[in-house]
């Protein structure tokens, strides 16, 4: 707080200090340019060096910084006097004596000209310093823009309809206001029918253009969108399919959802229309400019500078807009996380009974969305108030000056309201022009985020090529250390080295937690191991390619995960070709047979959303059949037995027992499905603390044996 009050206090020193070295001089130069001897304008340019030496310095001395807009302000209002005179006197032939005499007024206007010129250039022409962080981030923010605009680039057909069509809609539409001047002056005067039916004709066409062409502009831009909205979402949920699983866990999933649906329509929308409004503005801003200059010139300059303020109003505004419509958007992404997830676990609300508590969530988060928007609209509601309050007053500054102008005979009532049927539309277009860069900002700001996911390169790789002729499913973890990206510091696996060998069944054994289910998330390349090496037929695991890899090693999880589709549909998940055959060849296997035939449309069944309209059983049953469908060479059953029944269980060990050649990674609680493993192993602490086969184990008397005796009633 004292610091900033020492800031304020250096900065009005400055500017005291400032305006006072400078009106010094302005009036020293003043007097001494009436005696002067030597050539006016010599003397003129070097006052204008020396005022601008002297306010730089002084600046310096106070501010010790000099920043861009301070060097424009001081530049321009030393130097004004110095050009006007030479321009007048080279043009005109005149002298104003604004830079000869040492008049206030001449000092005033200066002052306020280069302030004016200054701030709105400020506003409009972007800064090539980048090291302003808000500079860079607008810099970004362009790259961004024409990269959105290069992604048009299958559109850009339509476009260019859509901008052809807008520029004829602008033009014509300019005119309307002119021939409505006109039709006015000709009732005021002499009434001529032939100039008056001649002018609503025009000014008729003229509509008739503006509307066609602003209809099929609409359309146009409109079909533009469409397309490039779909593609991007089609992208964009490619690039995240892709990520890995760490990714997921670390991401919310309403934070993902929003970025495919919401961000991805804002950025195709909000860019393309932001164009169109930007050069639909442009360009009637300049027309509308130079119809007003024709009917007057004075009036247009007042007019005019209207501009500075409002642009000064508009960046306020934006500023503080986009940073609340971004928290916004964070806590409406929060919110909609809440019913996420009570929606996908709503069995679990129920059976705890925390509906309420559930709601009282959800109506929190709301409570901050709700606080959040009543700023937002606070913030508009003010702007809105200062908009309207500068666009009021310069109107009647407006009408003031108009009446005096058509007193003085310098323009008709009709060009009057004419003038006045622009300049209503003139601030709105030079606001909107201000306006539409904040805007743009924002959207850019949503393409950011998808571009973010869009060329976010996942951390776990999927670009091995392998893809060899015969595969055995010799597997090897080689002194793994693991830890998950969730938990950086927690080491999962530590030294962890395992063989799996070709056609033998492994079971990997131990207490909950210990790391038997993240041994089958490597070996499925969800994840990267920190150190180590997961060898596949003695060749690096990410050295394959990644649909080979999920072909020849399937994984069947404790917790079946069906998609809606038919029972077929589920079995054949992922493989192109699979014959009606060899799935039900698959679904004897896992004993999902009998149970499919005998409901009503056998295979053909919709299992609805996550299979919920079949068992728990029945649902492993399928996700088994899905895995043997594949014929791997590895198979690895992450605690598959808790839900089957006894008779289930029996025929899928006999069916597993009938691959001799495949390799099967089995991890079991009940530890008596395992006893004619070929090799068991007991994890402890992310480490292999014992492994035999059962009799050996059981002989130690050791890890296992104890697991054996506390899983005695199974
Ligand atoms: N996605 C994850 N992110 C962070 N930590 C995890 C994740 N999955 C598991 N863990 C942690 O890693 C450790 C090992 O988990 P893992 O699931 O491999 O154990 P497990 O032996 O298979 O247990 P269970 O028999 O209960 O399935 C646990 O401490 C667990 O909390």
């Amino acid at each position: 707080m004292a610091r900033n009050t020492a800031t304020v206090t250096r900065k009005v020193v400055a500017l005291t200090l400032a305006v006072c070295v400078d009106l010094s001089l302005f009036y020293v130069a003043g007097l001494v340019a009436t005696h002067s001897v030597f050539g006016h304008f010599a003397h003129l340019w070097v006052h204008a060096a020396l005022r601008c030496s002297a306010l730089t310095a002084v600046t310096l001395l106070a501010l010790g910084d000099l920043n861009p807009l301070l060097i424009r302000v001081i530049a321009s209002h030393s130097l004004l006097p110095a050009v006007f005179e030479t321009g007048t006197k080279a043009l005109y032939h005149e002298e104003t004596q604004c830079g000869f005499s040492a008049d206030a007024r001449c000092w005033l206007m200066c002052a306020g000209a280069s302030l004016a010129g200054a701030l709105f250039w400020e506003i409009t022409v972007p800064d090539a310093d980048d090291a302003a962080a808000g500079k860079e981030k607008k810099q970004k923010a362009r790259v961004l823009f024409v990269r959105v605009l290069r992604l048009y680039s299958p559109e850009y057909l339509l476009l260019l309809g859509g901008l052809v069509m807008l520029t004829l809609a602008v033009l014509c539409q300019m005119f309307i206001p002119f021939y409505t001047g006109r039709v006015i002056d000709i009732l005021g005067t002499q009434y001529q029918p032939n100039e008056f039916v001649s002018a609503l004709l025009f000014m008729g066409l003229y509509s008739l253009g503006s509307s066609l062409s602003a209809g099929c502009r609409g359309g146009l831009l409109l079909c533009a969108i469409s397309a490039f909205t779909c593609r991007i979402k089609v992208k964009l949920f490619g690039a995240l399919t892709k990520q890995e699983i760490g990714f997921f866990e670390t991401i919310k999933t309403g934070e993902i959802t929003s970025r495919l649906s919401k961000d991805t329509t804002l950025m195709g929308r909000a860019v393309c229309l932001n164009v169109n409004v930007l050069l639909r503005t442009f360009i009637k801003t300049l027309g509308m400019i130079s119809l007003m200059m024709n009917l007057s010139w004075k009036l247009t300059f007042l007019v005019l500078m209207e501009t500075p303020i409002t642009g000064l109003i508009q960046n306020i505004y934006d500023t503080h807009y986009q940073r609340l419509s971004l928290a916004v958007q964070d806590s409406m992404a929060q919110a909609n996380e809440v019913v996420n997830e009570v929606v996908s676990s709503i069995q679990v609300v129920r059976s705890f009974n925390t509906e309420k508590h559930e709601a009282r969530r959800y109506d929190d988060r709301l409570m901050d969305t709700h606080v959040l928007k009543t700023r937002q609209n606070t913030v508009r509601a003010v702007y809105l108030l200062a908009r309207r309050l500068t666009g009021l007053g310069m109107q009647v500054v407006m009408l003031y000056y108009g009446r005096l102008f058509i007193q003085s005979g310098q323009m008709t009532t009709g060009n009057l309201v004419s003038f006045i049927l622009y300049q209503s539309d003139l601030g709105d277009n030079i606001r909107t022009l201000t306006y539409i860069f904040g805007d743009m900002l924002n959207s850019v700001g949503a393409a950011g985020k998808v571009f973010e996911y869009l060329d976010r390169k996942p951390l776990v790789s999927m670009e091995g090529k392998l893809k060899p002729e015969k595969l055995t499913g010799h597997v090897i973890f080689r002194d793994l250390n693991f830890a998950y990206p969730t938990c950086p510091n927690k080491t999962v696996l530590q030294d962890f080295s395992l063989e799996l060998k070709s056609g033998q069944m492994t079971a990997l054994v131990g207490t909950s937690g210990k790391g038997k289910s993240t041994c089958v998330s490597l070996l499925e390349r969800f994840y990267e191991q920190q150190d180590g090496e997961i060898l596949l037929d003695n060749e690096p695991l990410k050295s394959y390619d990644h649909r080979f890899l999920h072909k020849k090693i399937a994984v069947v999880s404790q917790e079946p995960v069906l998609f809606s589709g038919s029972i077929r549909d589920n079995i054949a998940y992922g493989l192109a070709e699979c014959s009606l055959d060899e799935i039900q060849e698959a679904a004897r296997k896992a004993n999902a047979h009998d149970f499919i035939m005998k409901l009503e449309k056998s295979y053909d069944t919709e299992v609805g959303e996550g299979g919920g309209h079949l068992s728990k059983s029945q649902k492993q049953q399928i996700a088994i059949a899905r895995a043997l469908v594949r014929q791997p060479q590895v198979l690895i059953l992450d605690e598959i037995t808790s839900s089957l029944d006894m008779t289930s269980e029996n025929k899928i060990q006999q069916a597993l027992a009938s691959c001799p050649n495949q390799t099967l990674l089995v991890i079991a609680h009940k530890l008596k499905t395992i006893e004619r493993a070929d090799q068991i192993v007991v994890i402890d602490d992310g480490r292999v603390q014992e492994q035999g086969t059962h009799q050996e184990l059981m002989d130690m008397k050791g890890g296992y044996y104890k697991l054996r005796e506390g899983n005695s009633p199974q």
